[in-house]
């Protein structure tokens, strides 16, 4: 294979983003994750889905270093990961989460600005010694926020606290927050959860646009109960089902594949929002 000089790559199928392999991750007698290995291409929009209990949020906290898996191993942009928490802002990885997961005592504004991490010092510690250099971090960071919340249009909230506001914008405001840092990989922990049809339309369309963003686009990793949203902007979708893959493949395969419908799309699938137990969908928290 003729490989091209300097930084262009070959013209075969480009190496994933993110690839997974072998994860497995016990809590005790249960085994959470069962050799799970996936691949995301850079730029591509991955859907995980399964029923409750199946591994997925155990899967992205894997990914973020949350859990450390009994076996496998994680590689991100051709290195491999060994994640942490504090880290993952300058490794270019952000995640919302199922409840939302906002500072309560923060406003808005600094709720997002938050989601910066320690890639730019904040200024809640920074302004107490009032380094000029802090100063001008801060203001910019204050800057990037404000246009994270034009963007979602909830920029007349900047100076409110989350709880005080209706869900729909604190869902905006967790979005804004994980993107204030333009990370490189996005994992959204079921973005759709207690939203209504218009928000979802509006969320879909904000999904897609992500891997061509402004400033760098993301690859997404999309853990959802409603599988309009999931067969709507996923390129791939992954199914977990006890923690194990069971299939992979593009939205239309999945959906005609009989072990997932088996497992967990069932007639009601296609409808939205049914998992094997019945549960409702991960509503607000
Ligand atoms: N910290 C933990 N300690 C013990 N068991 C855990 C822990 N976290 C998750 N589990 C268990 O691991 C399994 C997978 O859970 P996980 O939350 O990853 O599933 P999920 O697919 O995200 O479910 P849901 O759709 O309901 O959010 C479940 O049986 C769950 O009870």
């Amino acid at each position: 294979m003729a490989q091209a000089q300097g930084t262009q790559r070959p013209e075969t199928a480009p190496d994933p983003a993110l690839a997974l392999r072998g994860i497995s991750v016990r809590f005790g007698g249960l085994t959470a994750l069962d050799d799970v290995s996936l691949q995301v291409p850079e730029g591509g929009t991955v859907g995980i889905i399964g029923p409750n209990g199946a591994g997925k949020t155990t899967l992205f906290n894997v990914i973020c270093g949350f859990v450390r898996p009994d076996a496998g191993t994680i590689s991100w942009e051709g290195r491999e990961l060994r994640p942490r928490p504090h880290r993952l802002v300058r490794l270019g990885i952000a995640r919302t989460l199922q409840g939302i997961g906002l500072f309560p005592g923060l406003t808005v504004l600094e709720n997002v600005m938050a989601g910066a991490g320690d890639r730019k010092k904040i200024g809640f510690g920074s302004s107490l010694i009032a380094l000029p250099r802090s100063d001008r971090a801060e203001r910019e960071l204050r800057g990037t926020a404000m246009a994270r919340l034009d963007e979602f249009k909830i920029a007349e909230y900047a100076g409110r606290k989350p709880d005080d506001l209706p869900y729909p914008v604190r869902k905006k405001v967790a979005l804004a927050r994980a993107l204030v840092a333009q990370p490189r990989l996005l994992l959204l922990d079921e973005p759709a959860g207690g939203l209504g049809s218009d928000d979802i339309e509006e969320l879909a369309a904000l999904i897609r646009s992500l891997p061509r963003r402004r400033g760098g686009g993301a690859t997404v990793m999309l853990v959802e109960h409603h599988m309009d949203l999931v067969m709507e902007v996923c390129q791939q979708v992954v199914v977990l089902d006890f923690g194990r893959v069971i299939a992979t493949g593009t939205p239309e395969q999945i959906k005609d594949d009989p072990a997932v419908a088996e497992a967990y799309l069932g007639s009601a699938a296609t409808e939205g929002d049914q998992p094997r137990d019945g549960a409702a969908d991960g509503g607000p928290a």
